[in-house]
This record gives structure tokens, C-alpha cells and sequence, in this order.
């Protein structure tokens, strides 16, 4: 179902559902990205302003025309740390230390670009992420960027798995582990599908092989509305439930193939898929929620499984481009 919506009237009880078909993506976009919005055509300036960029103030075709990889993940400082470790993995010239901060003009995101990788953080929770994400694919379809990959690189708490391991999502789920995406527009609830690129997901896990230090797998990913009470946690300010509802619900969602939780992929599925992006989620995960809900490790082993998903990226970035893997284990720096 993916490119389809449909809207539940929130206000009626009937409750109708209807295709918005105006939501489709073209299966002809040539690799361009696809912008479902006729009103932007009628503009004259677009303001990406909490990026601090614009049509009229910045020539993006000349900045960011040749961007081929895009990767998404919440802090800055781990966004900044990925673009220098990408800087060194492509071999360009420098240490690739100075990489500026291309929306220093705001301290919503933070922004690096090297050779054909854009690196930028989203913040906590689906209405952060939406915000960056309307801004970053308009700011790809103003460039003309074609046959752009997006990536979103985060941590997770696993379900079942070992602390540590990095899960591929095959499919963002909700909290109640359907695969979609609602909002409420204009007062109606639109359901978008989560469908993410299976290929993608696969070549992801393939890549794999070539870090063979931690292990990776492919799975459901559920993402919630809230870190707390939202992922049965009950060690929040609030917690409305006991310790076996908890346990039961958790169990429940890894019955349905959930390996991970976190709280951006439906949305990152839904926008990019229905954009025409080929997007994966790529999240290593920081406990086993089955056996407790306090991220305890030391900050030097959290530190190093952030770099897991970064590893694993730049194998594939840089087989993507043919390039042979670094002499020597490289590291990202330790943000
Ligand atoms: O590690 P990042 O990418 O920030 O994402 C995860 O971490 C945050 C919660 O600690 C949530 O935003 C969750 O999705
Ligand atoms: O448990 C966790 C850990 C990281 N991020 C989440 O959203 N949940």
C-alpha cells in the first residue's frame, strides 16, 4: 500500500476511510525527488526556515546537487562526529575536523556535508523529525537531486536481542504494531503507510559482513510517541500500568516481529516513501527491554555502539561507490 493514505474523520463516528490518491508517487520520477504539494509551484521563495536556507538566498542546486546519500539521526554532535568519520572513510582531502555546520545560522539542526553524503540530526520524536524531514526534501527537490538514498542511524531499545546488536528495519510500526503512520490533518486522522525499501534492507544486511564485530539482523521496528510510558517503561515520572502488564504487552510486540523501539521510523518511512526516497533504519540497540527499562552501560560503550550504525553505513556507502574499505580499523569519534 505504499504511496496511498487514507483519512479517518475524526469527528464521525462512521469513521469512513478514503484513498488520498493525490498522495501516489509517479512511478516515473526519473530519481527525482517527489514533492506532493502543488502549492509550492505558486511560490516564488520557498524559506527552509529551520534550516536556515532558502531558494532565494542560496543557490542549492550548486550546494547540494550531487548529494547521493543522506543520513538522519537525532543528536548533532553524533551527526557531526558521522560526517567527519565519512570525510576520512571517502579519503578526501584533510582530516575533514573543520566540516562546518551548514545551518549554524539555527540551533534546530546541524548540518554536514562531505563528497556525496549529507549528515544532519532530527531531534527527539516523530514531530521534530516531520519538521527537518518537510524542510530536507524540499531542500532535495529545489537542488534536483536524483537517485538519493536516506538513511536514518539511531539508537534503540532492543526487544529480545543483546545489547549492542544493530537492527535493519524491514517495517516501522505503531504502538499497537500496525505498519502505519497517523496524523491528524485539518482535524482528520491520515493514515500513510510505513512500508521502507526491502532491497535496500537487504544490501544493507549484506554489508554487514564486512563489520563482523557486532551482530545485525533484520526486523520490525515500533516507534512510539514517548520514551516512558510510551515504551512500557516504568520508571517515568508517571506509570499507569503493573510490571506484568508491562512484560505481557512487550512480549506481545516481539510475538509481532518487533526487535527494536524508538520513536522516528513511521514517520521517516512515511514522508520518505511517499517522496519517492529509498530510505532505510538503521538502529543499534542500547538494552534489552525484556530484562529492564534504565539504560545502565557505561557512556564509553554507549558511545561505541552509536559507532555501530556509523560503521555499517560507511561499508555501505563507500561499496556503494566502489571504493575499497580504509587500511586499518577507522573509527568514528566518540560522539
Ligand atoms: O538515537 P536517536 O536517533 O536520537 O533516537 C532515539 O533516541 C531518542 C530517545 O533517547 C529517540 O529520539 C529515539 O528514537
Ligand atoms: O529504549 C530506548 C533507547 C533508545 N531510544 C529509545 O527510543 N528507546
Amino acid at each position: 500500500m505504499r504511496g496511498s493514505g487514507t483519512t479517518t474523520g475524526a469527528n464521525s463516528s462512521a469513521a469512513a476511510r478514503r484513498p488520498l490518491t493525490r498522495l501516489c508517487p509517479s512511478p516515473r520520477s526519473g530519481g527525482l525527488v517527489l514533492i506532493k504539494n502543488p502549492h509550492l509551484d505558486t511560490m516564488e521563495e520557498d524559506i527552509l526556515y529551520h534550516l536556515d536556507l532558502g531558494t532565494r538566498t542560496h543557490n542549492l542546486p550548486a550546494m547540494f546537487g550531487d548529494i547521493k546519500f543522506v543520513c538522519v539521526g537525532g543528536s548533532p554532535n553524533r551527526m557531526k562526529a558521522f560526517a567527519q568519520f565519512m570525510h576520512k572513510e571517502l579519503g578526501l582531502e584533510g582530516s575533514g575536523e573543520d566540516l562546518a555546520d551548514i545551518c549554524a545560522g539555527t540551533d534546530r539542526y546541524a548540518m554536514y556535508r562531505t563528497g556525496p553524503v549529507l549528515s544532519i540530526s532530527h531531534g527527539m520524536g516523530i514531530p521534530s523529525i516531520s519538521i527537518m524531514l518537510h524542510e530536507l526534501i524540499k531542500l532535495l527537490h529545489h537542488a534536483k537531486c536524483r537517485d538519493v538514498t536516506i538513511i536514518r542511524i539511531g539508537t534503540s531499545g532492543g526487544l529480545g536481542i543483546e545489547a549492542g546488536s544493530v537492527v535493519i528495519t524491514d517495517t516501522a510500526v505503531d504502538a499497537s504494531f500496525q505498519p502505519r503512520f497517523e496524523q491528524v490533518v485539518l482535524g482528520d486522522v491520515v493514515v500513510r503507510s510505513t512500508d521502507l525499501d526491502r532491497d535496500l534492507a537487504e544490501e544493507l544486511l549484506a554489508c554487514s559482513k564486512e563489520v563482523p564485530d557486532f551482530p545485525t539482523l533484520i526486523g520490525h521496528t515500533m516507534c512510539t510517541y514517548d520514551f516512558y510510558e510510551g515504551q512500557g517503561r516504568l520508571d517515568g515520572a508517571l506509570c499507569s500500568f503493573s510490571s506484568e502488564k508491562k512484560l505481557e504487552y512487550l512480549k506481545r510486540a516481539h510475538e509481532a516481529g518487533v526487535r527494536n523501539i524508538e520513536m522516528e521510523s513511521t514517520a521517516f518511512a512515511a514522508m520518505c516513501g511517499l517522496c519517492g526516497l529509498k530510505a532505510a533504519v538503521v538502529c543499534v540497540a542500547l538494552l534489552d527491554r525484556l530484562e529492564g527499562d534504565q539504560i545502565r552501560a557505561p557512556r564509553e560503550v554507549l558511545r561505541e555502539y552509536q559507532q555501530r550504525p556509523q560503521r555499517l553505513i560507511a561499508a555501505f556507502i563507500r561499496r556503494r561507490l566502489g571504493l575499497h574499505p580504509p587500511a586499518g580499523p577507522a573509527l568514528p569519534s566518540s560522539n
